[in-house]
């Protein structure tokens, strides 16, 4: 105590928690539930356990409080959760100025500081609008190239034949065929197969998301002096550039030459890029920040998709036969189309069931309160400005008030269903309802409401043509019978599949 440098540590500690319990307080908030406990320093260990296993602590909220409740996700901060049908509603249909969406995009990925300033500030989101238009347009037209494409990656990964059973971790050979089929509509041949580019689109997701995983954990006021020290700047993005580049300009001199629907042009994303992007957004950089940002939203996303499909498969092989069944009659009487796909249900349904038990995150619809106000649900619950709000959709997954025996697979749930809509109702209201594509505040793999994912229509014809494809023509078994590898639980709200899992494949047999 004779130390006064002791005393003066002391006094300043003092003086920093008090003003960060000032900084959190508000009265407002305080009739918001908290999980765990709300004492003020042991409030704090609740982070620690939300970075060992968020899921936990959401499912523990969604059991006590049903509603709205809070926790302290990062040690500066609460993370607000909404559950329930009304509830998830209202945020789905809350308006951008109140409740938005890009702004909780830019606390969760402060892409300038991850991959630099003059990329980052580019505030025209093109991207989703050409991927909510003209890709989703497209799908029956590019049918063909994505089949195709289907067809030789398979083909290049598996070299299997029909006596001897291949065991092959999934998700890594998933995640290069994902890569490539999608990159068939993205830039079409030859690049889509060029393992450098495949390479780097795949990488680059996974270093810009691990280090704004780092980068949010610091208050945002440290965030810029920390950053340079975590990412590895824009190098993901400079490889980009040099191997996706020169496709670009000679896009870009084509049109210059013979103008915008100059002979020959590719039916490919970077087309419908340029056919809306203005000034600025015409540039070489610019372009291929707008087509590593597709790679970035679409490739995990859909590669966590199959491979917990396939891991499902595996675990539950008796899906297989009526799946196989059901591919070949439709396929058939129609060929392989787009159109075809929607006439393959039990498909569809067993996708949308693998996609509900494991939907990647404890968590999805993550939205930032920005009206000074704050946002008032039609309870009187009040969100306060500033707060991040997310959705408890693992959770709302497995609530057996949404779903009959939740915790089972049951691969044609929705198969059925839609069967008996068809028999009890106007068959027109089908269309929309229980198809993978299908959002609705009790099925939010894609989100729901105004900014559900738009790359779904997308996703759901490339996944649907794979697995069809698989079935058809591999017989799948589990590593070892009936057991499914784990899935992996990341720090934060990620629930991964096994990046390890194996299944078992071989030419079909019969
Ligand atoms: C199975 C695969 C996929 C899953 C599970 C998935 C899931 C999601 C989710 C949960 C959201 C956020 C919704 C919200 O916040 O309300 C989202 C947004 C988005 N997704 Fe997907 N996605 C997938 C594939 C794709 C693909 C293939 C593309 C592009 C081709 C894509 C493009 C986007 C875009 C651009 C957004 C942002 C939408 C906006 O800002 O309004 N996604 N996705």
């Amino acid at each position: 105590m004779d130390d006064p440098k002791f005393l003066v540590y002391s006094v300043l500690a003092v003086i920093t928690l008090a003003t960060l319990r000032k900084a959190l307080w508000d009265p407002k908030v305080d009739a918001i539930p908290i999980v765990g406990s709300s004492k003020f320093l042991s409030s704090y260990w609740n982070s620690v356990r939300f970075l060992a296993n968020a899921s936990n602590l959401i499912q523990q909220g969604y059991d006590e409080h049903h509603d709205v409740f809070r926790v302290r996700g990062r040690f500066f901060r609460w993370e607000y959760v909404v559950c329930g049908a009304k509830h998830i509603k209202e945020l789905s249909t809350a308006p951008e100025q109140v409740l938005s969406h890009r702004a909780a995009i830019e606390e969760n990925l402060p892409i300038r500081l991850v991959i630099g300033t003059a990329i980052g500030n580019n505030p025209h989101h093109q991207f989703e609008y050409a991927i909510r238009t003209s890709l989703t347009r497209n799908l029956h037209a590019c049918f063909p190239d994505v089949r195709d494409e289907i067809i030789c990656a398979f083909n290049d990964v598996l070299h299997v034949n029909s006596t001897e059973w291949k065991t092959l971790p999934v998700f890594p050979m998933i995640m290069g065929v994902i890569a490539r089929v999608s990159n068939r509509i993205f830039v079409g041949l030859p690049l889509c197969r060029d393992k450098a580019y495949l390479q780097n689109n795949i990488q680059f997701t996974l270093d810009v998301s691990r280090s704004a995983q780092r980068i949010i954990r610091f208050p945002k006021f440290i965030q810029p002096f920390i950053a340079p020290l975590i990412t590895n700047k824009n190098k993901g993005f400079a490889t980009a550039v040099k191997l996706l580049g020169p496709t670009i300009e000679n896009r870009l001199s084509k049109e210059r030459e013979m103008g915008p629907d100059w002979p020959g042009k590719p039916n490919d994303l970077i087309s419908w890029f340029l056919e809306i992007a203005e000034g600025a957004e015409r540039t070489t950089p610019a372009l291929v920040f707008q087509i590593l940002g597709t790679n970035f939203v679409a490739i995990h996303t859909s590669s966590m998709a199959f491979t917990h499909a396939l891991f499902d498969l595996a675990a539950h092989p008796e899906h297989l036969l009526p799946m196989r069944e059901e591919v070949e009659s439709v396929v058939k009487k129609q060929g392989w189309s787009k159109a075809a796909l929607n006439s393959m249900v039990k498909v569809d349904s067993f996708l949308r069931e693998s996609q509900r038990l494991h939907s990647g995150r404890a968590v999805t619809m993550n939205r930032k309160v920005v009206a000074k106000e704050g946002f008032r649900f039609s309870d009187g619950t009040i969100l306060p400005y500033g707060a991040l709000v997310y959705v408890a959709s693992r959770a709302t997954h497995y609530d057996e008030a949404n779903f009959e025996n939740p915790t089972k697979f049951d691969g044609f749930r929705f198969a059925r269903e839609r069967a008996q809509h068809m028999a009890n109702h106007d068959p027109t209201q089908d269309v929309f309802k229980r198809q993978m594509i299908s959002t609705a505040v009790d099925h939010l793999p894609f989100g729901t409401g105004k900014h559900a994912c738009p790359g779904r229509f997308f996703a759901a014809t490339e996944l649907k043509a794979m697995f069809a494809h698989l079935m058809l023509n591999y017989d799948i078994k589990a590593e070892v019978d009936g057991v499914r590898p784990p899935d992996s639980v990341a720090a934060g709200f990620r629930i991964a599949p096994s990046p390890t899992g194996k299944v078992c494949f071989r030419k079909r047999m019969d």
